[in-house]
């Protein structure tokens, strides 16, 4: 297979990373678009994608056949929601068609139906896919080592005001990073309330706080604070075209793997 005959479709086209998605896909011919699958109540159903987005008409329209789109596609890019990851990991696993999940606020089951669709066709997932973040995730995990246990680490992130899910799958990924860095588990160590508590500081804890104010596209910030002396690691971003990007390279490079579970980390050849 060549590049240019990459056949992408979209889960969750109708939302503001399918319409960027779109977008850059209509610009470049190393992916083509062939489905873009939205639920079966929405308003954009039967609508052409490039008409929506005031451009000509692309000759593809809003479906909710998510079978069809996963039969014509050669890889799946979902950006939706986590009600509907179960149907989507499915669709991937019945036609045998790799998938990129990038749909975040998902549960510990739900990850671990991603992980054991993982057995039967290549799955990537990326709770953000820009290059910053995926190197981000691994400075923290260098530096939460280098600092050891004296220091405290709390993470910030602030998005815009329609986003559902929160802490942010980036902010949750970033702290799962500090707490390998020292040796512990997310899940022993995160406190996600502190509002209303009268609890003393839990030492070793990794805590998380969350903004939501206007268009802001996503900002993560970690502080490792040991005593006095303070380290910030932050990582912003403009415009959601920097996702898009990551996962079309993302679809191009899962769609040469054998089945597996996969990550930016190995697409951006981060690995350890
Ligand atoms: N990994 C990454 O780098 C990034 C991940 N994300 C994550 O991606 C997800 C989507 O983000 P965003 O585009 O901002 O959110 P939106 O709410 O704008 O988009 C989600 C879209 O999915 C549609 N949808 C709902 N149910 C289904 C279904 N069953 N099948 C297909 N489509 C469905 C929604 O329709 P309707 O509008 O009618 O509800 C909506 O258009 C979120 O979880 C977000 O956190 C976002 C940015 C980057
Ligand atoms: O919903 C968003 O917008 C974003 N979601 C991802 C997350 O939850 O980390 C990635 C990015 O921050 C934007």
């Amino acid at each position: 297979m060549t590049l240019s005959e990459l056949k992408v479709a979209i889960i969750g086209a109708s939302g503001r990373m399918g319409a960027q998605l779109i977008e850059l896909m209509l610009d470049r011919d190393d992916v083509t678009l062939v489905a873009a699958v939205t639920h079966a109540e929405s308003s954009a159903l039967g609508q052409d994608v490039g008409s929506r987005l005031h451009r000509p008409t692309a000759g593809v329209q809003f479906s909710h056949d998510l079978m069809a789109a996963a039969k014509a596609a050669d890889v799946l890019v979902d950006f939706s929601l986590p009600a509907a990851l179960a149907d989507n990991l499915a669709a991937a696993v019945q036609t045998q068609t790799p998938i990129v999940v990038c749909t975040t606020g998902l549960n510990s089951r739900q990850h671990a139906d991603v992980e054991a669709a993982a057995a039967k066709v290549p799955v990537l997932y990326a709770a953000n896919t820009s290059l910053g973040v995926n190197l981000l995730l691994a400075l923290v995990r260098t530096a939460s080592q280098a600092l050891g246990s004296n220091c405290d680490i709390e993470i910030l992130e602030a998005h815009h005001t329609a986003k559902r899910d929160a802490p942010s799958g980036t902010a949750l990924a970033l702290g799962e990073a500090a707490a390998a860095g020292r040796g512990q588990q997310l899940k022993d160590v995160a406190e996600y309330q502190r509002n209303h508590q009268h609890d003393p500081y839990k030492k070793g804890s990794i805590g998380f706080a969350t903004l939501r104010a206007g268009d802001i596209v996503g900002e993560h910030t970690v502080y490792l604070v040991c005593g006095s002396e303070r380290l910030e690691l932050t990582h912003r971003v403009a415009g959601r075209k920097t996702f898009a990007e990551g996962a079309l390279n993302a679809a191009l490079w899962l769609a040469k793997q054998t089945p597996g579970f996969y990550h930016m980390k190995h697409v951006l050849g981060l690995d350890d």
